[in-house]
């Protein structure tokens, strides 16, 4: 049995929790990954902790209809309004799900609930992306060093594989340049530009979607496809790169008018980021790009990301899928699980 609990529960948190709810079974019997939740401790929605775990459905009507998690019923052993410290510190949970918004400037809580967890010997899964584009190094040793798991594929084009699949099948190759869109509010609300909408709503209808970060300046001034870039550059080319080192600019100054000049020339108005190695150098941009009509990258559209790895023995390798959204989300965090899963234990031969 793996007990978890999880930090912050809002869109993600909630969507992981149904997945586990709904997909109970079939985890069980594919995967050998039998889950229980034993606590939730979040900012405004209140924490609850039971050692023999809490129910999932309970927990969902409750936080969805009172707004809280602290009026459901707990066993006798339960206990409400531990901090997410405690949480992580004295719960019997094998794996954090650290889901807090992501802060720009500096990681934090979110550094410092990782940091914990693996000093209290337990593994954390994760779609902040700030403990991975601000402390990959630190936290990746420290959990190597404590013998605990650390999994953040959801950090780069939520659900859609753009960290494990590199990592895994395109290994043997060296990976000289990545290009793409990284950010599902911006290219949402670009797409929804280009067929006349105005900025405002399509940032407006982006957020009801569930796609944009808990502060959408994020999304808009390109910091958080800024991170993604530092999250590749570090973790698939080995090379150490600031997001401060990455040159950004936004869509926030973007007009209708120059989204539809571009489409009248053929040309698709996309925020682009591209991580280039160049001798052992890594430099990184996230700007507005006009692109050519055949370029493989113009088609994507709405929330979907896009993502091109120039690979030297292989060639371009694109994958595309969603880059935001509660569901998909979920599921990277539920892939990350059954990898903690198989680690644990690994299939017989
Ligand atoms: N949504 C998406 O498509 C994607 C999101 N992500 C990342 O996943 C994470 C979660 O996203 P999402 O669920 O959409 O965001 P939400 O804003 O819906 O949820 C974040 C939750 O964390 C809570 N929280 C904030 N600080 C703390 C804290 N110190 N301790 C406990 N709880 C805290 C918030 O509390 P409250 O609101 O109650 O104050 C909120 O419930 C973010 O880091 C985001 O960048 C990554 C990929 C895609
Ligand atoms: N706000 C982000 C969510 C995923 O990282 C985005 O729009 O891509």
């Amino acid at each position: 049995m793996v007990n978890i609990a999880f930090i912050g529960f809002g869109g993600v948190g909630q969507a992981l929790a149904e997945i586990l709810m709904e997909r109970e079974k079939s985890l069980s019997r594919s995967y050998g990954l039998n889950t229980r939740v034993v606590a939730v401790a979040d900012m405004m929605k209140g924490s609850i902790y039971d050692p023999d775990g809490l129910d999932v459905k309970n927990l969902l009507q409750a936080v969805r209809t009172d707004g809280t998690v602290e009026g459901i019923p707990g066993g006798p052993q339960a206990k409400k309004g531990w901090s997410s410290t405690d949480t992580i510190i004295h719960s019997n949970a094998d794996v954090i799900v650290e889901v807090t918004f992501t802060d720009v400037n500096t990681g934090e809580p979110a550094i410092t609930h990782c940091r914990t967890a693996f000093e209290h010997g337990k593994s954390v899964v994760t779609t902040n992306k700030g403990p991975v584009a601000l402390a990959y190094k630190e936290l990746a040793e420290l959990a190597e060093d404590q013998g605990v798991f650390f999994g953040f594929e959801g950090t780069v084009m939520s659900g859609t594989p753009a960290l494990r699949m590199p990592v895994e099948t395109l290994a043997g190759n060296e990976i000289t340049e990545i290009k793409g869109i990284l950010n599902g509010t911006t290219n949402f609300i670009l797409t929804e530009m280009e067929k006349g909408f105005s900025y405002e709503d399509s940032l407006e209808k982006a957020q009801q979607l569930g796609y944009a970060e808990a502060d959408p300046t994020s999304d808009v001034e390109g910091y958080d496809a800024r991170y993604k870039a530092a999250i590749l550059a570090n973790y698939l080319m080995g090379e150490s790169l600031s997001h401060t080192e990455v040159e950004c600019e936004g869509i926030s100054g973007v007009t209708v008018d120059q989204v539809q000049d571009a489409l009248r020339e053929g040309k698709k108005l996309r925020l682009l980021a591209r991580v280039k190695n160049e001798e052992g150098t890594v430099r990184a941009s996230v700007k507005p790009e006009r692109i050519d009509a055949d370029d493989p990258l113009s088609g994507v559209t709405g929330a979907t990301n896009a993502i091109v790895y120039e690979c030297d023995l292989a060639g371009p390798i694109l994958l595309t899928g969603a880059g935001a959204g509660l569901k998909e989300t979920g599921f990277s965090l539920l892939i990350d699980l059954i990898h903690y899963q198989r680690e644990r234990q690994p299939a017989k031969l």
